[in-house]
């Protein structure tokens, strides 16, 4: 059986570039280990906000390295620099709106300007790309949502969906703590028998 793969990439001009070290990667890296009970392999890439090379980057992922899930962080902001969303589109085949969606709607309780951030999800072949804004504490706020005082969730993270959204593209099984992130399958979803 195929094993889950996993891409994430750091969008930054200054941290791709030494100015300030990256800590993009390592609040995806973390995040993910904590998140995910399945066994996954881990591809990662720092890269400036160049549309081609973002572009390049992504179908690398996906096309070469087998990614069933890309996860971004950077340049979605309205910066002319930030072209992560337009390098994301040019290599989608379908466009999920929802993912964007949720993300600003959840962004809104953490800051005012989330609306500034024009991340976008896409589905190129079989995977999923997700974008992330650049802020690394954003990472976290994103995927996992916002919580009430008691520590139950108020707004859902995105990677709630993330699972039944990779088993609809007939990818590998992913399970998620439900600690850190309830991953929400219909009923009828069970998870495949052991061999
Ligand atoms: N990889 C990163 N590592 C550390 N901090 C980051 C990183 N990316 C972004 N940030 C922080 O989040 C802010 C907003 O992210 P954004 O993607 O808009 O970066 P930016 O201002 O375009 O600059 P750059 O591309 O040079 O990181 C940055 O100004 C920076 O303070
Ligand atoms: N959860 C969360 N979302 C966030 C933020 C944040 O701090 N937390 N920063 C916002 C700001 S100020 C901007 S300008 C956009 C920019 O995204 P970028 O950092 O990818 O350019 O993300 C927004 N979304």
């Amino acid at each position: 059986m195929t094993s889950l793969r996993i891409g994430i990439v750091s969008i930054s001009d200054r941290a791709s570039q030494g100015i300030y070290p990256d800590k993009g990667l390592p609040a995806l890296a973390e995040w993910l280990a904590q998140a995910i009970v399945t066994p996954y392999h881990l591809e990662q890439r720092l890269i400036g906000d160049e549309q081609r090379v973002i572009e390049q980057t992504l179908c690398e992922l996906v096309d070469q390295q087998g990614c069933h899930l890309v996860l971004t962080t950077g340049g979605t902001g309205p910066a002319l620099r930030d072209v992560t969303p337009e390098a994301t589109l040019a290599v989608a085949h379908r466009v999920m709106p929802g993912f964007g969606e949720q993300m600003r709607q959840i962004s809104l309780h953490y800051v005012p300007t989330a609306i500034l951030s024009r991340q976008v999800g896409v589905i190129r072949g079989q995977s999923l790309i997700l974008n992330l804004p650049g802020q690394p504490k954003s990472i976290k706020e994103t995927l996992e949502g916002v919580r009430d005082e008691q520590g139950n969730i108020r707004v859902t993270g995105i990677f709630a969906s993330v699972a039944y959204c990779l088993q609809l593209l007939d990818n590998p099984w992913l399970e998620t703590d439900k600690a850190v992130v309830n991953s929400f399958r219909p009923k009828s979803a069970q998870p495949p028998s052991e061999p």
